[in-house]
């Protein structure tokens, strides 16, 4: 299959892509951090330890007290002030929704494929409606591997009965472009999300084949 060309199946990233979840996973983490008596993290320091599921960001929200943390234990605290408060500040960017129905309506197969535990990313595709465009949905405790393995690509693939060549993979990080190449399958990125602190121009090599969009009308215009 040619670069660029008409894909079958989309394979959407969550946080940073669809739905701006740092309100809520700073918040959440904060208070994790006000448990053991550290101070509060500025918005960009904390939201710049996302990216790479949520185990990842306790123990990178808790680095400074690393020595005396049971992580296990910090997780589950994390996930209790996360639970209590997940989607309460979350927004869809601009034109999510319209743009998700009109793919699905259009024929596209659609998959989730994030970082995020399910815990965590079911309730959020419920409260804004999108269960039931999605064919997959595979989640950072899904499989043993998480993104930029591409395992997790493959997976959706297999589920929403496509070849990888015939997939798009949507992201805002590079954690998504590593996986889509190492999966061999087309990706593009916003340029809106988070990518662990650093603008995803920076991050990518000049000579990528990743397109870079800032709104979400732009990809639903890319695939009419
Ligand atoms: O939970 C994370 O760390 C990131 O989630 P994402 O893969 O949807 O960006
Ligand atoms: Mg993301």
């Amino acid at each position: 299959m040619p670069p660029h060309s008409q894909p079958r199946g989309i394979l959407f990233d969550l946080d940073g892509t669809l739905l701006h979840t740092a309100p809520d996973l700073v918040k959440a983490i904060n208070q994790l951090r006000h448990e053991y008596h550290l101070a509060a993290l500025p918005f960009e320091s904390a939201i710049s330890m996302v990216g790479k599921g949520a185990q990842n960001l306790v123990k990178r929200a808790l680095a400074d007290a690393l020595t005396t943390v049971d992580l296990t234990m910090a997780y589950q605290q994390f996930s209790q002030h996360y639970h209590a408060i997940n989607g309460d500040s979350t927004e869809e960017y601009a034109e999510v929704t319209n743009g998700l129905s009109a793919l699905y309506r259009a024929g596209f197969k659609l998959a989730i494929v994030t970082n995020k535990p399910s815990e965590f990313t079911l309730p959020l595709l419920t409260q804004f409606g999108w269960k039931e465009y999605f064919g997959s949905i595979v989640c950072g405790d899904t499989l043993t591997h998480k993104k930029p393995h591409p395992a997790p690509i493959l997976h959706a693939c297999s589920e929403l009965d496509i070849s990888v060549s015939e997939a798009l993979m949507v992201g805002d990080s590079m954690n998504d472009v590593l996986a889509a190449q190492a999966a061999n399958c087309q990706c593009v990125v916003f340029n809106y999300g988070y990518n662990e602190g650093v603008a995803i121009e920076h991050a990518l090599t000049q000579n990528n084949t990743v397109r870079i969009f800032s709104h979400f009308d732009q990809l639903v215009a890319s695939l009419s």
